[in-house]
């Protein structure tokens, strides 16, 4: 399967309001995508339909080769991993760590399937692979925000996804546990078979090299969209945020500094 998600000219009305306006987007597997933008741009909307929680007012969209109004969703979502912080909210506080994990087969909130040998094997595995085998047996709510989020992202790996959305991942981390968490989603994207990810952040030094391209959207616009190190410029994100900021590019990851105005 080569082509993961392709978007063509998808708007989103709501209240005679438009909350995305003509999106085109392609991705391809063995690309790894970065979506910026402010608060109030699209980008959740924009997850929700390619999830298939809400339906364009126009467009055509397929994801994994399946196309929207032809094919049945809920299957569809069993190949996408979401991460995001209204699942984290949905998770039971009193919810045992490798329980959330395996509760990811199925997509339920909650355990209530009885999960097999090689269920326990696997989730235990991912749990390796995250760095938190560590956290076995612990309720989630003796979890720190950076451990919760690697237990649910091994919870959206659980159903081998070939495609993990990983919504604002780092909100709420430490600068410690923010670059812990970006390492072990560097990690997770070089190993074989491994999900394309789509990232969506609000910070420019998180797009790791691993997102070889970005997306930057602006009030429900694709504002540029390509290959991150021609999107991610000193004039390009200047245009893109009204602002004068200049990006250096460290250890292939772009840092930005506002400039002051003169
Ligand atoms: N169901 C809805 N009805 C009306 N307006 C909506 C609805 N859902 C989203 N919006 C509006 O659409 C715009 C985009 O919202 P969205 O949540 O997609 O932005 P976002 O880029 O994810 O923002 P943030 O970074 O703050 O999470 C906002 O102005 C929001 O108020």
């Amino acid at each position: 399967m080569d082509e993961i998600i392709d978007m063509l000219n998808v708007s989103w009305k709501r209240q005679k309001k438009t909350i995305l306006s003509q999106v085109d987007w392609q991705v391809a597997k063995g690309q790894h995508w970065a979506v910026l933008g402010l608060n109030g741009s699209g980008k959740t909307t924009l997850l929700n339909i390619i999830n298939g929680y809400i339906w364009p007012s126009t467009g055509e969209v397929r994801v994994l080769e399946k196309q929207f109004g032809k094919t049945d969703l809920r299957e569809l979502r069993k190949s996408i991993g979401w991460v995001s912080s209204s699942l984290q909210e949905r998770i039971k506080e009193t919810d045992i760590t490798e329980n959330i994990v395996l509760s990811g087969k199925y997509a339920s909130i909650g355990l209530y399937e009885h999960p097999t040998e090689a269920d326990f094997h696997k989730a235990s595995e991912i749990l390796k692979q995250l760095g938190c085998s560590n956290l076995t047996g612990r309720a989630y709510q003796t979890c720190s925000q950076g451990e919760k989020q690697r237990i649910l992202i091994a919870r959206g790996l659980m159903s081998s996804p070939k495609l993990l959305i990983l919504d604002e991942p780092c909100n709420g981390l430490d600068f410690i546990a923010r670059e812990d968490l970006l390492t072990a989603i560097n990690d997770l994207a070089n190993q074989e078979d491994a999900p394309t990810i789509i990232f969506v952040t609000h910070h420019i030094e998180e797009i790791l090299p691993i997102f070889t391209h970005t997306l930057l959207l602006r009030d429900g616009k694709v504002f540029n969209k390509g290959e991150s190190e021609t999107v991610l410029t000193s004039s390009g994100l200047s245009n893109f945020l009204n602002k004068a900021v200049q990006i250096k590019w460290q250890n292939k990851r772009p840092w930005m500094t506002l400039l002051a105005e003169s």
